[in-house]
């Protein structure tokens, strides 16, 4: 796989901007790339992909299926890729797979090697191994599957053996992560049982829209789920993933926020290209928040643009639906006319990093009044925003969204706002900084 993947310094200084407008191409969306490559890999027949993301994420995912022996190739000069599908049935059965930062590859796939069968273990970064996986494989393990940690009790490194399915039903917690229902869902149809498998969801699922993410995606490979709204899932028996022929990959919602927040505080406009009304990612609902701020928002079938005439409002909104975005606001409440309050967002606690806590702790040293609560965060805005050198936790959204501090003039002349570490953006934006910059104009250091 070829990334263009810039070399950052140890930290970019941004100075002030008054004033940003333009149009931005958006890279291929994680959630979307990450489960078209391993439904692709799983299915009978050849997959080509178009405008897969290039990045660490999928680069995890892309590495680990070809440890496990399914074929892939890149069409050189693209970010097309054609997998040859496995029908089910994985060529190698022992593996020790890398698994990075990324939760949208080691969930769903220690669900699916689980169920295949074989003698694996999954580790990544050290963060991964402090975010939480006990969920998933508790439910798994309760149906006959056999993974253990190797770590600590609860997270990853996990070691999955040869088990025994013994249910057709299942029940997973939805409440640290949807992507424990999300690898259940996905790994579903290679459970081959001759019932249908039925799936529970045990008490408040989050992050709901991502689940959509994933069924429309079943569906594309030929998978139906029956649902009885968020509570139940039921896939019948008899089902296998059918590569599509082609499918392409949208532009990545959560990265769009960036550049419409910066559209809405600074005026714009600014239109991303990508992603647009008929998006499949929950995560374009982000300009919901932006209208609920007073900002203008217009869209087309692949494309957004935000705009705005006047200061941001304040917001006070439930955020469960799209916590990778929420954090764009978080950052925009800086430019807002009074506290703004980011409710349910407790997830975001085991994240890249524990986000309410850096957040609060970074947006601090703008100058801005911070509460922060178990689940909640309120900002109340600094009469000007001052010079600051801002932590990013290795979290590439900590990096992105305080990029949009250096805009509209609230920094003051002379004023800049030092970003450390900035190549954490590798995680799903390697080149987030150079596309900043092209739309910012200014000066990187
Ligand atoms: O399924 C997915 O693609 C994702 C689900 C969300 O995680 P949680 O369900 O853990 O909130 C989101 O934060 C993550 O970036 C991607
Ligand atoms: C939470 C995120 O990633 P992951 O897919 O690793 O959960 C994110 O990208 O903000």
């Amino acid at each position: 796989m070829t990334m263009k993947q810039p070399s950052y310094p140890r930290h970019i200084d941004l100075a002030p901007v008054h004033h940003v407008q333009g149009t931005v191409k958006l890279p291929g969306s994680k959630s979307i790339s990450n489960r078209i490559l391993l439904l692709a890999a799983l299915s009978g027949g050849t997959t080509r992909i178009f405008d897969l993301l290039a990045s660490d994420d999928t680069l995890v995912m892309l590495m680990a299926l070809q440890t496990l022996g399914v074929k892939w190739e890149q069409i050189e000069g693209t970010q097309d890729y054609i997998v040859h599908g496995v029908n089910g049935v994985l060529p190698v059965h022992q593996a020790d797979l890398f698994m990075g930062n990324a939760g949208t590859a080691i969930r769903p796939l220690t669900a699916a090697l689980a169920v295949l069968g074989g003698d694996y273990t999954l580790h990544g970064v050290p963060r991964m191994h402090e975010r939480p996986i006990g969920d998933l494989v508790d439910a798994l393990n309760a149906v006959g599957m056999r993974i253990d940690y190797t770590g600590n009790p609860g997270y990853p490194p996990l070691h999955i053996r040869r088990g025994q399915l013994t249910s057709s039903r299942m029940k997973v917690r939805g409440n640290v992560s949807s992507q424990f229902l999300t690898a259940l869902l996905m790994a579903a149809p290679l459970m081959a049982r001759e019932e249908a498998m039925q799936i529970d969801v045990v008490g408040e699922l989050i992050s709901k829209p991502y689940i959509e993410i994933t069924l429309n995606l079943m569906r594309r490979f030929s998978v139906e789920v029956e649902r009885d709204g968020w509570q139940q899932f039921i896939i019948k028996p008899g089902q296998h993933y059918r590569s599509p022929g082609s499918i392409h990959v949208e532009g990545d919602a959560s990265s769009a926020s960036y550049f419409l927040a910066a559209g809405a505080i600074t005026g714009g406009p600014i239109r991303v290209e990508g992603v647009g009304r008929d998006s499949i990612q929950g995560d374009v609902r982000f300009v919901e928040a932006l209208e609920l701020m007073g900002a203008t928002i217009t869209m087309g079938e692949n494309w957004i643009e935000a705009s705005s005439n006047g200061p941001l409002k304040a917001v006070d909104a439930d955020f469960n639906h799209i916590p990778d975005a929420a954090m764009t606001i978080a950052v925009a409440a800086l430019y807002a006319d009074g506290p703004s309050t980011l409710r349910n967002i407790a997830s975001w606690r085991v994240k890249e990093t524990d986000r309410l806590a850096a957040m609060a702790t970074e947006l601090r040293k703008l100058g801005a009044q911070v509460e922060e609560g178990a689940d909640y965060l309120t900002v109340t805005p600094p009469a000007e925003i001052g010079t600051a050198t801002i932590d990013t936790y290795d979290d590439h959204r900590m990096a992105m969204c305080f990029s949009l501090a250096s805009l509209d003039g609230a920094l003051r002349r002379g004023n800049r706002v030092r970003i450390n570490d900035p190549k954490c953006v590798a995680k799903t934006f390697p080149d987030y900084f150079d596309v900043f910059k092209k739309i910012a104009e200014q000066t990187l250091i």
